[in-house]
């Protein structure tokens, strides 16, 4: 021992871990941001109110309905998410994620979940604080006595209980909670509505193209126009499609009037990733520029480089119309966004519905399919009956390529009769701020050379 001890020292002052640290650390980079992290949690609360789904479905990986394994969610899950509730005031949803916490913690990593700091006394505080502020006094005392017993000393706890003790002899009025206006929510969860009189099938033979090839068409909507073309893309131009967007997709981005800059929709207007591809770039871009004319009738001069649109989980695009009403004051030099015709390059799961909430319609993706609406009455001013959303995707991803058709080239083909009566100014949505999309798109997106 007596040689041996400076070797012992040597050792025991070694740095264990280091290598192991420094590995980890290098990987530090790859792992999710703050971002990430706030985006992931405004994805599952965007499911959640939508589609109004269970805490105790989610955690056992249940999607309205459907079960999806997936690595089960723990105490951690739970209670980051019964705090972000809170911090939302959706008081109802953070209690249940939080009680869930509560429910799992014997079951889980004990250790794991101290190393994380959500011990299960912090949990109830939370708790405490969400039932009180909701008016559910009587859970409060019971939350709050829970809390003390582990607590002794702690005189905030104390005086809470003290009050609620009072405060639950009172009649459960729990208070009204915040509640979201976007049309979204109301829309993407209800049963798909019956089919509406008038809409019919049949095959479309228009011109001597389609005399040999025959579309299937629906008619959803004569007025406004809204046709759904079956078959109008195979499955490999659908895929190829998809792969000559790949790099060049992008997190959608908005126009800020307020710094003239595009940013990043930080605001969840539109949780998706998009790209523009030239009208000659491919055969496939080519031919579905030249079937969508077929099948419209209309001139594509000048109309808007195909958009592609990549949803994943809980991605969509909140309520807005397609046209602007710059046009009417001469922005926008080819027209406004007459029609919009939305090739579908994917069928959906489970969600990612397009749908027209005020003439009760919901578009399920078809693979192949597109749907052709018109965005403008005749006078070419803005038809907002055509006010649309994406709902957000439940399960699977979601891929669209638009066309947006634009309005001068159409001059003669959709012309406005001298005794044309618009619709009156609407006032359907009064509490409502209409916006539309052109307020996203790049201006060098544009194909329109007049845009210059
Ligand atoms: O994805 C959809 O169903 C709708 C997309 C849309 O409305 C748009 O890109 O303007
Ligand atoms: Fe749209």
């Amino acid at each position: 021992m007596h040689q041996d001890w400076p070797k012992w020292l040597k050792l025991m002052a070694k740095k264990l871990g280091a290598k192991q640290i420094a590995s980890a650390q290098s990987l530090h980079p790859l792992l999710p941001t703050e971002t990430d992290l706030s985006e992931a949690l405004l994805a599952i609360y965007r499911l959640q109110t939508t589609y109004k789904l269970k805490a105790k479905d989610m955690v056992a990986g249940i999607l309205k309905g459907k079960y999806y394994s997936h690595d089960k969610w723990g105490v951690i899950e739970c209670s980051m998410l019964g705090l972000f509730y809170f911090y939302k005031e959706r008081y109802t949803y953070a209690i249940d994620w939080l009680k869930l916490a509560l429910k799992l913690y014997k079951h889980s990593n004990a250790k794991l979940i101290k190393i994380m700091d959500w011990t299960f006394v912090a949990i109830l505080e939370i708790l405490v604080e969400a039932t009180r502020i909701s008016g559910r006094y009587k859970a409060a005392y019971i939350y709050a006595n829970r809390t003390l017993a582990r607590k002794p000393n702690d005189d905030y706890m104390k005086r809470q209980v003290e009050q609620l003790k009072e405060l639950s002899q009172l009649p459960l009025v729990p208070n009204v909670e915040r509640n979201s206006n976007k049309l979204y929510k109301k829309f993407c969860n209800r049963p798909y509505p019956p089919i509406v009189k008038g809409v019919s099938c049949h095959y479309l033979r228009s011109t001597p193209f389609l005399k040999l090839a025959p579309i299937k068409m629906e008619v959803l909507s004569q007025d406004p126009s809204i046709t759904y073309y079956h078959g109008l893309l195979s499955d490999v131009e659908a895929s190829t499609l998809k792969n000559l967007s790949r790099p060049l997709l992008h997190r959608a981005e908005f126009f800020d009037f307020k710094t003239n800059l595009y940013a990043m929709d930080y605001y969840g207007q539109r949780t998706c990733k998009t790209a523009r591809l030239d009208d000659h770039v491919h055969e496939v871009t080519e031919a579905l520029n030249q079937r969508v004319s077929h099948v419209t009738g209309l001139l594509l001069t000048d109309s808007e480089k195909l958009q592609i649109i990549n949803y994943g989980m809980s991605g969509h695009i909140h309520e807005h119309i397609d046209a602007s009403k710059r046009s009417s004051e001469g922005e926008w030099e080819t027209g406004d966004r007459t029609a919009t015709a939305l090739a579908y390059l994917t069928d959906v799961e489970q969600g990612g519905e397009t749908v027209f909430p005020l003439l009760n319609i919901t578009v399920v993706p078809r693979k192949g399919s597109v749907m052709v609406f018109y965005n403008l009455q005749l006078n070419s001013q803005a038809d907002e009956r055509t006010l649309h959303v994406s709902c957000p995707i439940i399960f699977g991803d979601k891929w669209i390529a638009t066309k947006w058709i634009r309005d001068k080239a159409q001059m003669f083909i959709r012309p406005c009769p001298i005794h044309f009566k618009p619709l009156p100014k609407s006032d359907l949505l009064p509490e409502m701020e209409v916006t539309n999309d052109l307020d996203f798109i790049r201006e060098e997106d544009y194909a329109g050379s007049l845009m210059k």
